[in-house]
């Protein structure tokens, strides 16, 4: 009698459940695995103490991937209450202390247990080259008062200092690279155009030879060398250009005895203030001009254009400057331009128009009358207010005229605050190299991540396991299947 053989069914039901089953937990397992990494983050504190403010950025990344470029991220940023740390100079030791209500947020925004092996870095700008320049005793007081502060914190103090202009420039290269990615990909890089309150950075990979050594830095970054120009013009932020420009006008009106009017074309018609002169005259970019004044807006943008012309000089012992005897090889390929090129460009709505159409809309602009203006912005504080004109007309000239952006390049140029979450500006690019982030050669990264390895491995076993449990039953079945069995 022929019986059917049936002993092996349920059992493959089992070893299929079994393998089933074994397949999830491990996957399970590897995944599980795999995501705690991702979640252990590690974390970076960089304080911008700039010209006109201080700025507290919180930078954050997976523990496990420091050397991955495009890892670092803007967790966090804090606006320091009140001006620069360098406006602190006559009660330095208040400097320190007015970074409290920022240094305490980042002391609960990352978690306890990372505070110890946090970094902390300032970094200040040009405000304090200003005062170093000016009084050297209490720019190193002010340095002195924030360093005591943010060593009461219970993260990893490592240092505050001036960093030099060259170093502002680089650095915010390197972020705006870093963030867009650009070390990694073929697609070559973005030149960097940081205009502060008291300097001008430009940044960029011009493929020349650079005249002058002072302009030129060299980088390895990810297994690639890149050449780069750089300058920063200290007394060419908006402020102190400002403060340049008013100079230049007032001087010439210096022997008038009586009260000096400046008929000042980059301000609002209908704009009408009376300035002391240590409220103007007050830093070491401008002379010593001992005489209050009325300041009166004309509104007249081609003569406002004219007037900053005058802010440049434009003498060169090289093949080619930008201004003041500063070498600049031709601009070239894309630029990322941010802080007050954003903030300003931005207001005045000029961020997506081609230079023509700039200078256009910003000629209507200027001569809005200063009363209009306030009542169409009564939230904007009117000293900011009344220097847009003023401001927009200089970062046009800037490109334009000393730069040399034309028609066709201006388009190259991208107006931005942030790339992602993260602001662009030197920070991020300094903390990135000082803790040696970016590394020279690019790491040889796995075909797959860890976990993705583990899964794959885990899925590869089970299935060869499942191939030989099916193959040892179907290779059985022809002896099994005529078995007789003799009752
Ligand atoms: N939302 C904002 C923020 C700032 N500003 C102005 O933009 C200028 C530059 O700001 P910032 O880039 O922050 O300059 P600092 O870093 O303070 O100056 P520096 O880099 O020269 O030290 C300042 O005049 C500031 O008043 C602005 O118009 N709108
Ligand atoms: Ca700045």
């Amino acid at each position: 009698m022929k019986v059917k053989n049936s002993w092996h069914r349920p059992q493959i039901i089992v070893v299929t459940a079994l393998i089933a089953v074994g397949i999830i937990i491990m996957v399970a397992i590897a995944v599980v695995q795999h995501k705690p990494l991702h979640q252990k983050y590690k974390y970076g504190i960089v304080l911008d103490a700039g010209s006109s403010h201080t700025s507290v950025y919180i930078y954050e990344w997976p523990a496990e991937k420091e050397n991955n470029t495009g890892m670092v991220q803007q967790k966090h940023s804090c606006n320091v209450k009140g001006k620069g740390i360098s406006s602190y100079s006559g009660t330095p030791h208040k400097a320190g202390e007015s970074l409290k209500d920022c240094m305490d947020e980042a002391k609960k925004i990352i978690p306890n247990h990372r505070h110890r092996e946090t970094p902390v870095y300032l970094g200040a700008t040009a405000g304090m080259r200003l005062l170093k320049m000016d009084n050297y005793t209490a720019s190193e007081k002010v340095l002195k008062s924030v360093e005591t502060f943010l060593q009461t914190y219970p993260f990893s103090y490592e240092g505050a200092r001036i960093i030099s202009g060259q170093e502002e420039g680089a650095f915010g290269w390197i972020t705006v690279n870093y963030l867009s990615d650009n070390f990694r990909k073929a697609s070559g890089t973005m030149g960097a155009l940081d205009l502060g309150g008291a300097s001008t950075q430009i940044t960029f990979v011009s493929g020349q030879e650079m005249e002058s050594p002072d302009n030129s830095i060299d980088f390895r970054l990810y297994g690639n060398d890149y050449h780069l120009y750089t300058h920063s013009f200290l007394c060419y932020g908006k402020d102190q250009v400002l403060k340049l420009s008013l100079e230049k006008q007032i001087e010439p009106k210096l022997d008038m005895t009586d009260n000096i009017i400046l008929e000042d074309p980059c301000f609002h018609p209908g704009y009408n203030v009376n300035k002391s002169f240590q409220s103007v005259f007050d830093s070491p970019c401008v002379k010593k001009i001992t005489s209050n004044f009325t300041h009166k807006g004309l509104g007249e943008w081609n003569k406002c254009h004219k007037a900053i012309k005058k802010v440049f000089n434009t003498t060169c012992i090289y093949s080619r400057c930008s201004f003041n005897n500063i070498f600049q090889p031709p601009v070239k390929g894309g630029f990322g331009a941010f802080s007050a090129y954003f903030f300003v460009m931005n207001f005045l709505n000029l961020t997506n128009l081609n230079l023509d159409e700039a200078k256009k809309r910003l000629e209507t602009y200027c001569n809005t009358s200063w009363d209009t203006l306030k009542e169409k912005h009564p939230s904007v504080k009117e000293k900011y207010l009344a220097e847009y004109c003023f401001s927009g007309t200089y970062i046009i000239t800037l490109l334009e005229d000393r730069y040399n952006f034309t028609n066709k390049t201006w388009n190259n140029i991208n107006f931005i605050k942030k790339i992602g979450d993260s602001e662009a500006g030197w920070t991020l690019g300094y903390m990135l190299n000082l803790t040696n982030m970016i590394p020279a050669e690019a790491p040889e990264t796995p075909l797959l991540p860890y976990g993705g390895y583990v899964t794959l491995m885990l899925i590869l076993s089970l299935l060869i396991f499942v191939f030989f449990i099916l193959g040892y039953i179907f290779f059985r079945r022809p002896s099994g299947s005529t078995h007789k069995v003799i009752i």
